[in-house]
């Protein structure tokens, strides 16, 4: 007996062998799809009917800082450096475990809502983050973010603190949660110190999530200091691999993006904080020409605002083709794989195609909505139409955290109240 069967969805695979099926079942047991076809003659426990709605992969968002969601609305309209270093710095200083603990269950509710079922996280207390990760049902890849600023003592006591994390929580939560290195950037971490977290990572065979490029500022710094770019800098010193998760990547020349290519780097495109912060345009049609690994993210909730990844599949579409002024780059299928197939391989994860042997991490989205009428290509209308909120469910390694539009992993309400608590407790504290 399997545990459960979809039936009469229209299944968009993303496994390039079977496209898609227009009138398919799926058939989950235990954590994975045991069958996927036009027909079964298994029988399961609970069965959904997905007449009308389209069963596809959960998506991947590859770059976040989930306990952000407490941001939301902090700080706008400003620039990455005073943004940071002005806002978000001094704020961090004063939240707490608990806070990062109440936006992080924010933020998985959200992205349950929303058809999300994986996520890599970079951000601190992040022992909390992988609690609240573990209760929720999600998947996640978890990283504390570490930075050093050049300071030995702190180096010492950053990497001390990752690797704990590492060691701990990788495998944890039925195997949903996985941990990487998280240094942040090239340009608050020291050479050093990103020479011994990458040998760390290597040693302990888990893989690395940091910044790159994001902000011309960053290039200028890395010119002025080191006499060239992050991409040759961390070439250099033999960081680069397809265990490297760079978030953002927008300041590559066409050098670069044969270096990120040639190395398997996974790219974490994160178009709408990217335009938010006026950070600049990665060239993802460039890299994908490559041959690089581009997959999508967020970004924390302080620089987008929400986690919502059809949003970002849209944004990512339209600004590609606005920047290379080509309408045919980055086609709605494409935009998919991104969020998909290639997430999860930057993930290192067994999702991202419905596939027998794959993780059951899977979303329906109904289909039965003006905004989504008439139909005359599916993918076209997840991409371009559609959004998170027309999901009704969300599977996540076999278990239903959301079916028919309620989050059956969470009490909504008391996630949201704690939230708003955080806030108004961290407000006055700031303000005091
Ligand atoms: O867009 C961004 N660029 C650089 N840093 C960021 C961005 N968003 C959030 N953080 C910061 O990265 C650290 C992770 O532990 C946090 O301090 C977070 O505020
Ligand atoms: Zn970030």
């Amino acid at each position: 007996m399997a545990d459960i069967i979809i039936k009469n969805a229209y299944i968009l695979t993303m496994d390039p062998d079977a496209g898609d099926i227009e009138n398919g079942v799926v058939v989950i047991e235990n954590s994975t799809i045991k069958e996927i076809g036009t027909s079964t003659e298994c029988s399961a426990d609970k069965i959904i009917d997905a007449k009308g709605s389209v069963l596809m992969p959960g998506l991947v968002n590859t770059h976040c800082h989930a306990g952000m969601t407490i941001f939301r609305g902090y700080a706008d309209d400003m620039q990455l450096q005073d943004w940071l270093e002005n806002h978000i710095w001094p704020a961090e200083a004063k939240l707490t475990d608990e806070d990062i603990y109440a936006g992080t269950r924010l933020a998985c509710l959200e992205m349950i809502r929303s058809g999300t079922i994986a996520f890599a996280d970079m951000y601190i207390h992040e022992n909390r983050v992988a609690q609240a990760v573990d209760e929720a049902g999600i998947r996640a890849a978890l990283s504390y973010g570490m930075i050093d600023f050049g300071d030995k003592e702190k180096a010492d006591k950053e990497l001390e603190v990752g690797t704990a994390f590492v060691k701990e929580f990788n495998g944890k939560g039925d195997g949903r949660i996985t941990t990487m290195y998280g240094p942040h950037a090239p340009n608050t971490c020291s050479r050093d110190f990103l020479i011994r977290v990458k040998e760390q990572a290597v040693k302990d065979n888990v893989k690395l999530h940091i910044h790159v490029l994001e902000t011309e500022a960053e290039l200028n710094y890395m010119k002025e200091n080191f006499g060239m770019c992050s991409i040759h800098f961390l070439k250099g010193i033999d960081f680069w691999g397809t265990d490297v998760l760079a978030a953002h990547c927008v300041w590559l020349s066409d050098g670069d993006i044969k270096i990120l290519a040639e190395y398997g780097v996974n790219i974490s495109h994160n178009p709408i904080s990217n335009m938010k912060l006026a950070s600049g345009i990665c060239p993802v049609s460039k890299l994908i020409d490559a041959g690089a690994n581009v997959c999508l993210g967020t970004d924390g909730c302080a620089s987008n605002n929400n986690l919502d990844m059809f949003e970002e599949m849209r944004t990512a579409a339209l600004l590609q083709k606005v920047s290379t002024m080509d309408p045919t780059v980055l086609p709605a299928r494409k935009v998919l794989e991104m969020a998909t197939i290639n997430g999860a391989k930057a993930l290192g994860i067994n999702s991202g195609m419905l596939k027998e042997g794959y993780n059951a991490d899977m979303i329906i989205v109904d289909m039965n909505r003006a905004h989504l009428t008439p139909v005359y290509d599916v993918a076209s209308h997840l991409v371009y139409a559609a959004s998170g909120k027309d999901v009704s469910a969300t599977i996540v390694n076999g278990k239903v955290l959301m079916e028919d539009g309620k989050v059956l992993s969470m009490d909504e309400q008391e996630v949201i109240d704690i939230a708003v608590k955080s806030s108004k407790d961290l407000i006055s504290k700031i303000n005091n």
